[in-house]
């Protein structure tokens, strides 16, 4: 597991600011915070690909270079992925893309536990690919369980890596053990979800806060 918050960083000031109730109030300002977390978890993931080495013409010469082997299909579940997806396709602007609408549907006999609901999928063939599968909010992680199970249709990636901007520590271990074979990037890690399975002290509604109550 990759932790962004784990060196003070820039990246604490972006989360820092996701978490305050009166930044929070700019929400311009909030989606762009989790669109910056997303560029930085993009490019550290970066660091983890392969690369094929060759020559480049400049103006001027020869220089030797590097360019990504392997294609990358960014994975996002909507709504509240949409400003995270943004940030990662700000670093691999040549991926292609999956989306996924997925939400915590609430039981009627029981209004704090809820389904993960999913009505739409669509996403390139996955075989052989690099696969990262986003989400700002990874509570109990039953979403991204979904969606990656649900994905698998589309192909079986290379190499998977799921990337939130705040996790709970439950939601962390729960992935950890369904799903081994996917490696987690994470901006920070929170202690606890309250009875709504909400992440504490997490940030609120990362949904409703880029793009208003629904
Ligand atoms: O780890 P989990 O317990 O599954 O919870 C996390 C999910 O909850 C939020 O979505 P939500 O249902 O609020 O939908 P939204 O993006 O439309 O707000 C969030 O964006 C994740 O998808
Ligand atoms: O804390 C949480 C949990 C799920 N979804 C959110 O937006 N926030
Ligand atoms: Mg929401």
């Amino acid at each position: 597991m990759y932790l962004l918050s784990q060196k003070p960083s820039i990246a604490d000031h972006y989360l820092a600011e996701l978490r305050d109730f009166n930044s929070q109030k700019d929400r311009m300002r909030f989606r762009r915070n989790i669109e910056r977390i997303g560029e930085l978890l993009a490019y550290e993931i970066s660091k983890t690909l392969t690369f094929r080495t060759g020559k480049v013409e400049t103006p001027l010469g020869v220089a030797s270079s590097r360019s990504l082997l392997q294609p990358v299909v960014l994975g996002t579940i909507l709504r509240a992925g949409l400003p995270l997806h943004q940030g990662f396709l700000n670093i691999f602007d040549h991926a292609d893309n999956a989306f996924i609408g997925a939400y915590r549907g609430h039981h009627i006999s029981d209004e704090d536990d809820f389904e993960v609901e999913m009505d739409y999928i669509t996403s390139p063939d996955l075989t052989g690919k690099t696969l990262i599968l986003m989400d700002p909010m990874l509570a109990t992680g039953r979403s991204l369980e979904k969606v990656y199970h649900a994905l698998l249709r589309f192909g079986i990636p290379s190499q998977t890596h799921i990337a939130a901007v705040i996790a709970s520590a439950e939601g962390v271990n729960f992935l950890q053990s369904r799903m081994p074979q996917c490696r987690l990037w994470l901006g920070a890690v929170d202690e606890k979800l309250n009875e709504q399975y909400y992440i504490v002290p997490g940030l609120g509604d990362a949904g409703d806060l880029s793009f208003g109550p629904k």
